[in-house]
């Protein structure tokens, strides 16, 4: 999006730790694309790759909320991997950082309460267990806080965080596994999250074009937008995240069976434990991660929505895709996916 959308991009430099065959494809315009394979918890990988770079948008993160990686990996990675950045962006001199936070750096939290449809300045009490969000919130802290810093020629560093609900579109791994999962189960899926219970979800397409924008306007407006937090938001409706899902997989052929869930909570929350000790258990073995844990199933039965227009009037934001467009690059998505089944 920012070759297509950032006139005044001369190069792109994309540093990660799996480069893809995608990459070729942006290879291919007047702006220089430079694929740097690297670790952002390496410190010296990183400073050498930010060395020049006028806006640092810093988005790598281990998205673990399924046991896969230890707490300590997903620390190392999201929280000292963005120490890491910033302290690049500090001794080379680059001015502008854009990070990509969670909303789960705000909730659902360890008590389940609700937030429904709040903003940027809604009390809530953010209080975390887990290793992830904890990781998001500790990252997003370092970043704000790092705004003002003297950076390398002596010019303050611009920070801000931006903060996506549920993203889903192209790519989305979760939505894949759900979508596989109900085609084992005969085209059907079974509800086991209530319909009144609401997911802030938000298309792909926007999160990124709400990152190009900021990135932009971070360097006209430092004083307005350094050390600010903007939820990332769009049309996307609000349901629940099965009720979501189902806009999308629903078209490609899935089910949503029960008008309510078919298992009460309490045997829902006996299953995800089983779940959590069979890994557990298996570890030495294999990795048995499925998406029904203790965790998930308090997130997506915990209501999280977001309704505010902070984006907009700090920058001008407003979404690239209307929620039918989304919806239909998504279930385009899922359909061409039909025979890749793992
Ligand atoms: N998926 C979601 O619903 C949401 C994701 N986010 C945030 O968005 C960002 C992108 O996440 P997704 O696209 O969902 O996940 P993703 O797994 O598709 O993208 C993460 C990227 O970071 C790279 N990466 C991981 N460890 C790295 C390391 N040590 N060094 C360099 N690169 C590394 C991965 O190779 C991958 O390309 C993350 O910071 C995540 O916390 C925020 C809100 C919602
Ligand atoms: C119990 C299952 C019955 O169908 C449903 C399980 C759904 C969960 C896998 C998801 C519910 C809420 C999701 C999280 C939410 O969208 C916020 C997130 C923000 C991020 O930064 C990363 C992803 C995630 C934690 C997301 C992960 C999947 C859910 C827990």
């Amino acid at each position: 999006m920012l070759l297509q959308r950032e006139p005044r991009l001369r190069e792109l430099r994309v540093f990660d730790l799996h480069l893809g065959p995608w990459l070729e494809e942006l290879q291919t315009g007047p702006v220089q694309v430079t694929a740097i394979q690297g670790d952002v918890t390496q410190a010296h990988e990183v400073t050498a790759a930010v060395a020049g770079a006028h806006v640092v948008i810093h988005t790598a993160g281990l998205v673990d909320v399924f046991g896969r990686a230890s707490s300590e990996t997903i620390h190392e990675v999201n929280v000292q991997g963005t120490q890491n950045v910033i302290e690049a962006c500090v001794q080379t001199g680059t001015q502008f950082l854009v990070y990509t936070s969670s909303m789960e750096v705000v909730g659902p939290n360890i008590k389940g309460h609700p937030f429904y449809r709040g903003n940027e300045d809604t009390p809530y009490e953010a209080a975390h267990r887990h290793p992830y969000p904890r990781s998001k919130a500790l990252a997003e802290q370092l970043v704000l806080e790092a705004n003002g810093r003297k950076v390398h020629g002596g010019l303050p560093l611009v920070t801000c965080a931006l903060r996506p609900t549920g993203i889903y579109g192209e790519g989305h791994q979760i939505m894949r596994d759900i979508y596989y999962q109900g085609q084992r189960l005969g085209g059907r899926l079974f509800r086991a999250i209530p319909a009144s219970v609401e997911h802030g979800r938000v298309y792909v397409g926007n999160v990124a074009w709400m990152h190009v924008l900021v990135a932009r306007e971070l360097q006209q407006q430092a004083a307005l937008l350094g050390g600010q937090v903007y939820f990332c938001y769009d049309s996307s409706p609000y349901k629940s995240y099965e009720d979501f899902n189902m806009e999308i997989l629903g078209p490609c052929g899935l089910r949503l069976v029960g008008a309510r869930p078919l298992l009460p909570y309490w045997l829902l929350m006996f299953l995800a434990l089983l779940n959590a000790l069979l890994q557990w258990l298996l570890r030495p073995l294999l990795l048995y991660a499925p998406l029904l844990n203790p965790y998930t199933l308090a997130m997506a039965n915990t209501t999280f929505t977001v309704s505010t227009n902070k984006a907009q009037r700090h920058f001008g934001y407003e979404p690239l895709f209307s929620w039918e467009d989304s919806r239909n690059r998504t279930i385009r998505w899922v359909r061409a996916m039909d025979g890749s089944a793992p």
